[in-house]
């Protein structure tokens, strides 16, 4: 049975203590209240996941969508350079979901919130006839001229991302039954990258320390962040695919799909920009002794904007294809 009573099901999820000094009033009113710091530049971002679109329920435990659910918002933020602070939750819940297991949503939610001392602070709950929605909208901040932009990559600069990519594509298609891995660890490894992908909030930061750097999140593609990136930064890029960093357990599979996962699968989650090559070397050893690891991929020229993909000394386009919800 779905929730019985709403204003009892907001009481059961609510936090009883809050984690951010600058929260006024969260939960209760009619809106909630913070106080935003001078200095700082407030970052706003809402993404939404939709059952059957983003995410099966038979394939994910409540915890895990409530989990990722945040954490692809938390992603944006890190995009921008920005630390999350405050999230709220709007759901739409069919009959097909129970009170307990939304308390597990829930949960899901605040066991990735409370890492970053994010408060729940307000949303909305509805019905619906199918399937659930869920909605979260992140604020965070960011120190003013911090900020990191996808329009300010320049030509010269080095391309890099952090992380592995195309992990998170090959565990969807492990967990849609599409793909059978033979060693278990690495089954378990690409699911997880698909489930509970972690979001480079601390890389994030490290790129203020550069002078100019653009920043965006890989959640459609690389293929598809990197021509983001040349719309608006208005320039051309050459990616040397060899470079790509890919973990064990993907190359392992020797899988024939390898290039679609790394190129357009998405859900990687992983930070994608430019930085000014002197600069490079440095933001790699501070991202190093945090444990990140980052690697350069190709560089950007002047021209108009597009992508080319460098493989065996040939370059050929490489389109703005990707997660597309309406191809
Ligand atoms: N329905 C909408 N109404 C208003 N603005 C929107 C809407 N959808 C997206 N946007 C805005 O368009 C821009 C790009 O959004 P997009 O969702 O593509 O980025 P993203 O969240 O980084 O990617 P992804 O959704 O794949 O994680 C953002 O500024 C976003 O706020
Ligand atoms: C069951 C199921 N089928 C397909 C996918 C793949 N998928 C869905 S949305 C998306 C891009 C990011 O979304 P958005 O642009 O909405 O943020 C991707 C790669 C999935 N996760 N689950
Ligand atoms: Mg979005
Ligand atoms: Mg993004
Ligand atoms: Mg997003």
């Amino acid at each position: 049975m779905t929730i019985e009573d709403e204003f009892h099901f907001i009481d059961k999820i609510r936090q009883s203590k809050n984690r951010q000094p600058e929260l006024i009033e969260g939960i209760g009113d009619d809106a909630a209240l913070y106080r935003a710091k001078s200095d700082y530049l407030e970052i706003v971002c809402a993404d939404t996941m939709t059952e059957g679109v983003h995410f099966l329920k038979d394939a994910s435990s409540p915890k895990d969508i409530g989990y990722k659910a945040v954490a692809v918002n938390i992603s944006d933020v890190a995009a921008m350079g920005g630390v999350p602070k405050y999230y709220l939750v709007t759901i739409a819940v069919p009959k097909t979901w129970s009170e307990e297991e939304l308390v597990e949503l829930y949960a899901g939610m605040d066991e990735i919130a409370s890492t970053y001392k994010m408060d729940l602070i307000g949303g909305d709950t509805v019905s619906t006839s199918d399937k659930l929605v869920i909605t979260v909208t992140v604020i965070g901040e960011v120190q003013q001229g911090k900020q990191r932009l996808r329009k300010d990559a320049r030509p010269g600069d080095a391309v890099f991302v952090t992380g592995t990519i195309g992990d998170s594509a090959a565990g969807l298609q492990i967990l849609l039954g599409n793909l059978s891995v033979h060693e278990e660890n690495d089954s378990a490894f690409l699911v997880n990258r698909h489930k509970r992908p972690v979001p480079q909030v601390k890389a994030g930061q490290l790129m203020s320390s550069a002078e100019r750097i653009s920043l965006n999140d890989i959640s459609d593609g690389l293929a598809s962040e990197l021509n983001e990136l040349c719309e608006a930064s208005c320039v051309k890029m050459v990616i040397e695919k060899d470079r790509v960093p890919l973990s064990d357990s993907l190359r392992s599979l020797h899988s024939e799909q390898l290039d679609e996962w790394i190129l357009y699968g998405g859900e990687d989650f992983e930070l994608v920009g430019t930085v000014p090559p002197a600069a490079f070397d440095s933001l790699q050893k501070k991202c190093s002794e945090e444990g990140i690891s980052l690697t350069r991929i190709g560089h950007v020229e002047a021209g108009s904007s597009e992508v080319l993909l460098l493989h065996n000394g040939k370059k050929t386009k490489l389109e703005k294809s990707g997660y597309n919800h309406f191809k």
